[in-house]
């Protein structure tokens, strides 16, 4: 998978020290990136109003303008406090040397912008923004142009995704800089950083620090290969536990998901003894609790929870599947037994290969013993102590998904929709990293890619025909239909013979 790198604060900021100490000139690079990116969408002549803040922020928006100006647009600048670094004061004489006024608030009286550039404060944010800054924030969320966030919207944390306080700004886009940061996939940012472009920078190699997660981009080569030469036995089979009496909807998804996502065969474990066959999905085996011990030694993955209850039918069932040492998928009702069983948490942490845990936030507060609310406040924090405690790989759902390794690196999805927020789409989501993982991928790679692949289905929905009425029964079928898509680009992209010019025949002497 290619991914964009993601640094911790302490990382990032080390590392900005440091090149800017070997003269790297970060401030003018985070200008030029800026204008690079408002030339690709705005013509030169347009109105940019740049409004910055009062420290390095401010400084990218400042020199953004100088370049601007320079490029033949037609800055706005306003900067109420400037920084009283010299980067930034360079920028502000080049302004004043050109004639280019800087308004201390909004200037009402000017024409509209075509773009409004937030550069009111980014990593550096420490506490709920204030005058003048929070009438600041909502003119540039009211004024009727587009918003280009610089590094982060303001007001945001960058790495939780975090609002400080009620003045933050709503970008349509964000162009980040160095590294891409969790926060503007997760919780609110989500929703206020729109579009995000990551421009690193120039910066030598032997200064970048190692990752601490990574964004995932298009997973093309992490796709199980399908030789022509197959037997569905190469792809592997998956026992999903789980549709306890009146949850069998749940079971029934996860399985039908596993065989629309390219697992070989799939048998539901059902703990519904009058449930025995699927009319919609014949293909799909169903059997008996009776059956458990043949089904554990014969599946090679297991994919235990959807609608699989607590009763002591079920406990006993987990039990067995986390001692087998294939590979394993716990969701929903596993999960609660999980945070209820001692004896399963050390079960999980003997395992060689490591579980792929799949809580949404209720169920993570659940297992963390702590709110909801204290899972969301900071999801990274949560995942990596979720997966350190199980030795499993954690995926938290919800906006920018994380997929956390128990050595707490981690990928985060930038892809979402809330055509994903209905029941059962954590039953299928279970379904596709059962299939992958049947497939031959490793856990993380497994989860990763299911992740990816769901949210791709989310928001292809979303762009065809809006954020509603993607029912999870539809969803098997849409997340194949992704896999295809990307198994077509890959095909694209291999070297092809070109067809023949004319027919030919061995035995035609002109050739
Ligand atoms: N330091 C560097 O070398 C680089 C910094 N860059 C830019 O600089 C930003 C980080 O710069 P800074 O560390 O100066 O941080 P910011 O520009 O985000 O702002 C920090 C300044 O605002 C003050 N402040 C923080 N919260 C406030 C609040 N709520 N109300 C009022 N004042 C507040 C701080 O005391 C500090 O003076 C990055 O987000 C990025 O845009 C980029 O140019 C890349 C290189
Ligand atoms: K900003």
């Amino acid at each position: 998978m290619t991914h964009e790198p993601i640094y911790s604060p302490a990382d990032l900021r080390r590392l900005e020290q440091q090149a800017e100490a070997a003269g790297c000139g970060l401030m003018q690079q985070a200008a030029e990136a800026t204008v690079a990116w408002i030339r690709n969408r705005f013509s030169p002549g347009a109105a940019i109003r740049v409004v910055a803040g009062p420290g390095n922020n401010g400084g990218d928006a400042l020199w953004a303008a100088v370049r601007l100006a320079e490029a033949g647009y037609r800055p706005q600048v306003v900067c109420p406090r400037p920084s009283e670094a010299p980067t930034p004061q360079a920028a502000l004489s080049r302004l004043l040397a050109m004639g280019l006024p800087v308004w201390p608030m909004w200037p009402d009286a000017l024409p509209a912008p075509a773009l409004v550039v937030d550069g009111l404060f980014g990593i550096g944010l420490a506490r709920p923004l204030a005058e003048p800054w929070s009438t600041l924030v909502r003119a540039i969320n009211a004024a009727p142009a587009p918003v280009l966030a610089l590094d982060v919207p303001s007001g945001i944390d960058a790495w939780t995704g975090r609002r400080s306080g009620s003045s933050v700004v709503r970008a349509h886009a964000t162009l980040t800089f160095l590294c891409a940061k969790p926060g503007l996939h997760t919780s609110d940012g989500a929703d206020l950083a729109g579009e995000v472009d990551v421009a690193r920078l120039q910066v030598p190699a032997s200064l970048l620090p190692s990752a601490e997660g990574a964004l995932i981009d298009t997973p093309q080569d992490a796709l199980p290969l399908r030789p022509r030469n197959s037997h569905k036995g190469r792809f592997g089979s998956v026992l999903v536990i789980g549709a306890a009496p009146g949850m069998a909807g749940a079971g029934l998804l996860a399985g039908t998901t596993a065989l629309a996502c390219g697992a070989g065969k799939v048998w539901l474990l059902t703990l519904d003894p009058t449930l025995t066959v699927s009319p919609i999905q014949p293909e799909l085996m169903i059997r008996p609790l009776n059956d458990s011990r043949t089904l554990l030694d014969e599946a090679a993955v297991c994919a235990a929870g959807p609608g699989l209850g607590t009763s002591v039918d079920a406990a006993s069932v987990v039990a067995a599947a986390v001692d087998r040492p294939g590979p394993l998928v716990l969701d929903a009702d596993a999960l609660n037994l999980l945070a209820a069983i001692p004896s399963l948490a050390e079960a999980l942490a003997q395992r060689a290969l490591p579980a792929v845990l799949t809580p949404h936030p209720a169920e993570a507060a659940r297992l963390l013993g702590c709110t909801t609310a204290a899972v969301q406040h900071d999801r990274v924090a949560a995942a990596r102590t979720l997966a350190a405690r199980y030795h499993a790989l954690v995926v938290l759902k919800g906006a920018g998904s994380l997929i956390m390794r128990p050595d707490g690196f981690y990928h985060v999805c930038p892809v979402g929709s809330p055509a994903l927020a209905s029941a059962g789409q954590g039953d299928v989501l279970t379904g596709v990293i059962a299939a992958l993982l049947a497939q031959g991928l490793s856990p993380f790679d497994a989860a990763s890619l299911a992740v990816w692949l769901h949210a791709m289905a989310g928001r292809r929905h979303e762009d065809l025909q809006g954020p509603v009425g993607l029912r999870a029964g539809l969803m098997g079928d849409r997340v194949a239909e992704e896999m295809n898509r990307l198994y077509r680009q890959r095909a694209a992209s291999q070297p092809v013979m070109p067809p023949p010019l004319r027919q030919w025949r061995a035995d035609w002497p002109e050739f």
